[in-house]
């Protein structure tokens, strides 16, 4: 058989390698790492600047051709882009992840002008997590070209309606009864699982006796995360879902975990911890599936089948959205990817932050005193008595939160979720520019940076923006201190009442613009409130009944970072 000029040029080059060997193939590796950083060193320069003229925008050096900074930016962003700012002193640096180059603005005013602009669309980011993470085999990002209306609906328009009235109050409403009658039931100290509720099981509770008070040890991060994501879960998608499929929540977290390596698209060999995360996605998908099936046989007044009699109790901005995609013509199992990126936004970063939050107030015991007399009027906590209930037992706490209060009226509170958000999240935006974009940085960051005067670039239209909330948000230059966790940098006295309140402007830890998060409104009231209960009702120790806290290293994940192991911690009842 004749062999094609290709085939022959592959048996060359395989010849070849095979007679280099391992050394001279690391050999090749290094060298190639060594030009490329020589090379990328003097393009960094950048081109001459005339005098009047935006700039281009220069790109960091780096070592590994074509990955360019990937390797460096999944491990620790935070570090890399801190790095890349301080050593190019520019604030729009530019990066390399996988062959494509982002224009990485760490200047807040900066960051807030481009993401405001209407040249900027997150549509490929969204599509590149639909594939990637999400397990859409092409059906919704599709959508993108065939039917861009509905796309904008799907992704914008009803998502957005988390923030509007008056579905925000009524999530809000429904979800702080939810806390108040499960808060009381964090942990239900009944030895067997069997008894035990869904949240508990995977926490490793531990009862112990002879103390006053119910009191156990148990894995915090599990117990908030579970606990929380089923309030949540249920509040948005109704009570059906999780208590017909009480693994889905169990497999969210195990995709969640594994988002960082699986977003980098490698087959499931290169990363081993992936594979488990991809077998948990194909069974929420299955889930996801049903729901939606369920969904539309109830929409329509068929029968929804067996486990889903009655969805009524599905949030408003779900229903439209499980509307909407059938409206596309997708099938239930087409659909089942869009279900799984609203569950996994609504679940990835409210439980992380409180855990975080929580921790800050336990470990800080006077901090935790004040925010617990702030709030006392609007978390009202006690225990019904036997004389009071007429049972011969002790009945469960009971909590009464006024959400609108713990909003208004509790700035301390409502500044710690704040310096935790601003401490323990490192969101990205991502965005495509559908124009040319030229932005230019405010006299006042200028001048904090230490340059005479403001910096202006162009960005081509087609290349990609990113902005690191992490990295502004941690930038010393902007705050004082910055690893310190102070809640009080927040606090702000009102002018005219003389009132103290808490401020937010210093930082978007929700991102900006019109793909901002949409679940904003809701995760605020809701962590203020869950917030607010747990402290209200629990008392939390080191495991052990120690006064020494370990805390935990931050794993970087989609957002809020997930702690590198969990904390063992005693819980005791307060009231
Ligand atoms: C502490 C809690 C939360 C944080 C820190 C957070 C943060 C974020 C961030 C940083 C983004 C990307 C924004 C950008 O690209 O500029 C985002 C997107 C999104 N979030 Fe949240 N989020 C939280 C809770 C929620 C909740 C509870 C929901 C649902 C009710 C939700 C729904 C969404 C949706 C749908 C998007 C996609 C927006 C888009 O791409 O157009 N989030 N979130």
């Amino acid at each position: 058989m004749e062999s094609s000029p290709e085939s022959g040029l592959l048996s060359h080059l395989q010849n070849s390698l095979s007679e280099l060997g391992w050394p001279g193939l690391l050999a090749i590796l290094v060298g190639s790492c060594i030009v490329t950083r020589i090379l990328t060193g003097i393009w960094s320069n950048g081109p001459k600047v005339e005098e009047g003229q935006p700039r281009l925008v220069r790109t960091t050096p780096y070592w590994f051709p074509w990955l360019g900074h990937g390797l460096s930016f999944v491990w620790n962003h935070v570090r890399l882009i801190s790095k890349a700012r301080d050593s190019m002193g520019e604030p729009v640096v530019g990066i390399k992840l996988g062959g494509t180059k982002h224009s990485v603005l760490v200047s807040p005013s900066m960051a807030k002008s481009a993401l405001s602009s209407r040249n900027t669309s997150s549509t490929a980011m969204i599509n590149y997590a639909l594939k990637t993470v999400f397990g859409d085999r092409g059906p919704v990002q599709e959508l993108s070209a065939t039917n861009p209306h509905l796309l904008q609906l799907l992704h914008h328009n009803i998502p957005n309606l988390f923030s509007r009235e008056p579905y925000v109050t009524e999530i809000s409403n429904a979800v702080c009864r939810l806390i108040e009658r499960e808060t009381p039931n964090l942990v239900t100290f009944n030895w067997s699982p069997v008894d035990q509720t869904p949240w508990e099981r995977t926490c490793d509770v531990e009862l112990l006796e002879g103390t006053d008070k119910p009191t156990c040890e148990t894995n915090l991060f599990a117990l908030i995360r579970n606990h929380l994501g089923h309030i949540t879960t249920t509040t948005l998608m109704g009570y059906a879902v999780l208590e017909n499929f009480p693994n889905l929540l169990p497999d969210l977290w195990k995709l969640d975990d594994q988002f960082v390596p699986l977003s980098m698209g490698l087959p499931r060999w290169v990363l081993p911890g992936t594979s488990a995360a991809s077998v948990a996605r194909a069974r929420v998908l299955d889930t996801l599936t049903v729901y939606q099936q369920a969904f539309v046989a109830w929409d329509d007044g068929t029968d929804p089948g067996v486990k889903f009699r009655d969805l009524d109790d599905i949030s408003e901005p779900i229903k439209e959205r499980a509307r909407a995609l059938k409206a596309a013509g997708l099938s239930p199992s087409a659909s089942a990817p869009a279900h799984l990126s609203l569950l996994w936004a609504m679940n990835a970063n409210s439980p992380n932050i409180v855990f975080w939050l929580l921790l800050h107030l336990y470990t800080n015991p006077a901090l935790l005193a004040d925010i617990r007399i702030e709030i006392a009027p609007f978390a009202k906590a006690h225990r019904p008595t036997p004389a009071e209930t007429g049972f011969p037992f002790l009945e469960a706490a009971r909590i009464a939160l006024d959400t609108d209060n713990l909003l208004e009226s509790c700035p301390l509170l409502r500044a710690s979720v704040s310096e935790t958000l601003r401490l323990d999240l490192a969101a990205l935006s991502f965005r495509t520019l559908t124009a040319d974009l030229t932005v230019t940085e405010s006299p006042e960051d200028a001048a904090l940076a230490g340059r005479s005067h403001p910096l202006t670039y162009l960005i081509p239209e087609g290349e990609s923006i990113l902005v690191p909330h992490g990295v502004l948000h941690t930038d010393p230059s902007h705050f004082s201190n910055p690893t310190q966790f102070d809640p009080l940098r927040f606090i702000q006295t009102d002018p005219e009442t003389g009132k103290l309140r808490a401020a937010r402007d210093t930082i978007s830890p929700f991102g900006a613009g019109v793909s901002a998060c949409k679940g904003r409104v809701f995760a605020e009231r809701e962590i203020l409130s869950y917030t607010a209960a747990i402290i209200s009702l629990w008392d939390l120790q080191p495991a052990g009944g120690g006064r020494v806290w370990k805390i935990p290293g931050h794993k970087q994940s989609s957002a809020a970072y997930l702690p590198k192991k969990d904390v063992r911690v005693r819980l005791t009842a307060r009231v």
